[in-house]
């Protein structure tokens, strides 16, 4: 048996038509454009093609888009005054923080700073506490992404098992939360769960968020489970770069009902729901929700 291959380009892809749509009549019956304001702190290679990706994105959904590039040694008191000047722009609807941010600034410091009504990534403490007492608020982009694949293999999460492994404030935790509002019963596993395969067997619905590169092996999997890969990992192979999930596809694929592949698989629809948060606040701000 091979498992349904979950395609998150399309399904992403669908996603931004449909924003676009919306966003062409936020625009029409407000005169609003959203605003998405993107501040980098130096270079790292690794999230080039994130930054290329969103910028694609929010030209293809007619977003706007501003994006502050400042050098690797700014000073974090710099960081914080462009915060403050983000939150208090009305043009500007979603501000995200690139991380992670170079030694000398205190990412909590900025994160914390950030309007929580401005806060697409979902990062805000704020936000973090909203989502766990089932208010509405922003909810982080990955776990978000991450849901709308999984509805769409199964409707009924009632009482099935879903184990996250990482427990992240950033994809981890908030994951579990989005799980829990299903009803399924959520495990959290992490670096120091004893026996991980033994727990990850148990999963009806397992979601791989760890950084290791192809961990999960395909002898760690339920026949039929639902496995989302939330990995991006760069590793080389022959000499040649290559991006591999935390989940050993290949194993996995025989035994899973259904799986996310990396690429093309959670990271689309990482920056698609980035896209729909900043369309949400938009929306909220002149009152269209
Ligand atoms: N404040 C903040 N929020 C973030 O959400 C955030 C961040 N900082 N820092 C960097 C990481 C990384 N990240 C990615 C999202 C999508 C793809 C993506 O679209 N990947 C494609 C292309 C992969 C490729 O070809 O390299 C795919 O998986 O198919 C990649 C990476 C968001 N991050």
């Amino acid at each position: 048996m091979s498992a349904t291959i979950i395609d998150g380009f399309a399904v992403a892809a669908g996603l931004r038509e449909k924003i676009a749509a919306d966003a062409a009549a936020l625009k029409a019956s407000h005169g609003v454009t959203p605003g998405l304001a993107v501040v980098l702190v130096g270079e790292d290679p690794a999230s080039a093609v994130y930054v290329r990706n969103k910028l694609k994105a929010t030209a293809e959904c007619g977003l706007k888009s501003l994006e502050f590039k400042l050098p690797a040694e700014t000073p974090e008191a710099e960081v914080l005054a462009l915060v403050e000047r983000l939150n208090a722009d009305p043009a500007v609807h979603g501000i995200l923080v690139q991380l992670p941010l170079p030694k000398q600034i205190d990412a909590d410091k900025v994160l914390g700073l950030i309007h929580p009504d401005k806060d697409v990534d979902g990062f805000h403490p704020l936000n973090a506490g909203r989502l766990s007492v089932g208010l509405p608020g922003f909810v982080p982009c990955t776990p978000r992404g991450s849901q709308i694949l999984i509805d769409g293999v199964t409707s009924d999460l009632s009482g099935k098992h879903a184990v996250v492994i990482g427990r992240s404030n950033i994809v981890g935790k908030p994951m579990a939360q989005l799980l829990l509002q299903k009803n399924a019963t959520v495990t959290i596993a992490h670096s120091r769960t004893k026996d991980l395969p033994a727990v990850c067997r148990t999963a009806d619905v397992l979601v791989a968020a760890v950084g290791r590169p192809l961990m999960v092996k395909g002898d760690w999997i339920k026949p039929g489970a639902i496995v989302i890969d939330v990995g991006i990992n760069r590793i080389e192979v022959d000499g040649k770069g290559k991006i591999v999930g935390d989940v050993d596809f290949d194993s996995a694929v025989e035994v899973a009902g259904a799986i996310t592949p990396v690429p093309r698989g959670v990271g689309p629809m990482t920056i698609a729901c980035l896209m729909l948060n900043t369309l949400d606040s938009a929306r909220r701000a002149v009152g269209a929700s």
